[in-house]
């Protein structure tokens, strides 16, 4: 089956299995990693790069963190009300590091949670769950963390990259639906979310789901991002009705 055929039915799976309480352990278009030249290639890359060093030099765990600063910056994501953030895909935890520095700037007290499949400590003044988003057990630990809305919701999740540019993007598709159900229920009213993708076929289908849910959205590639990789960033600002349903946003396929 290719997908094409799949387009529209692995979504409401995943939202049936959601509401039925189900979690899928795995997705079909998850890749596993593969040790070998790849990812020598990548360790090589990662020791010459500018942001890499320049990361080290002012105490980032990742180059991920230049990243977020280019977005706030250009869509002043974090201000004097964000009181409640959420981080997907949270290790090694740069992105809490800038949420936590922009805290100290705003002189707001800001509770910041990191949720990772794997297992990392967080930076103090953060918190972390380590769980899986396309579970819904980590969705209620999510929920039970806050009791309550919050303002924003990040998303640099990737699922390990197989080379093969569909299977990438539909892994990262798969990802960004956790994240929408999540968002959904839990973002308030003029709340926003930063979410990566991997480009493909999918993007227009993703878009218009999100332009349901918010008022601006931006599709951006920060300068910090790597040329050659297809990873794009959903930057959406001014969630409408924190009352829609997960259902009226998939309705669409
Ligand atoms: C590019 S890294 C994030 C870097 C991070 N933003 C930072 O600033 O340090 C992507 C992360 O997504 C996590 N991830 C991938 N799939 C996930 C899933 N299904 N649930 C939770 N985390 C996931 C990976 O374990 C990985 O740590």
């Amino acid at each position: 089956m290719n997908r094409v055929d799949l387009r529209g039915f692995l979504p409401k799976t995943m939202l049936k299995n959601y509401l039925n309480g189900i979690s899928r352990p795995f997705s079909p278009h998850l890749v596993r990693w593969k040790s070998g030249t790849s990812s020598r290639r990548w360790v090589t890359r990662q020791m010459d790069d500018h942001h890499t060093k320049q990361s080290k030099e002012q105490g980032f765990r990742s180059r991920a963190a230049y990243k977020l600063i280019e977005i706030d910056q250009k869509f002043k994501l974090f201000n004097k009300n964000t009181a409640n953030i959420v981080d997907l895909g949270f290790a090694p935890g740069a992105w809490t590091q800038v949420a936590l520095k922009r805290s100290q700037t705003l002189q707001n007290k800001m509770n910041i949670l990191g949720v990772d499949l794997i297992d990392c400590s967080p930076p103090q003044g953060a918190s972390f769950i380590q769980g899986d988003i396309l579970s819904k057990k980590t969705h209620l630990a999510i929920k039970e963390h806050f009791q309550g809305g919050v303002d924003v919701v990040l998303s640099d999740m990737m699922a390990n990259t197989s080379g093969i540019k569909d299977n990438d993007h539909y892994a990262s598709m798969d990802l960004c639906d956790g994240v929408l159900i999540l968002a959904c229920e839990l973002l308030n009213q003029n709340g926003s979310l930063v979410m990566k993708f991997y480009s493909g076929a999918e993007d227009p289908l993703l878009q218009s789901r999100l332009q349901k849910m918010f008022h601006k959205v931006y599709r951006c590639k920060p300068d910090a991002c790597r040329a050659e990789l297809r990873e794009l960033y959903f930057v959406c600002l001014r969630r409408r009705l924190a009352e829609q349903k997960i259902e009226d946003i998939f309705a669409d396929d």
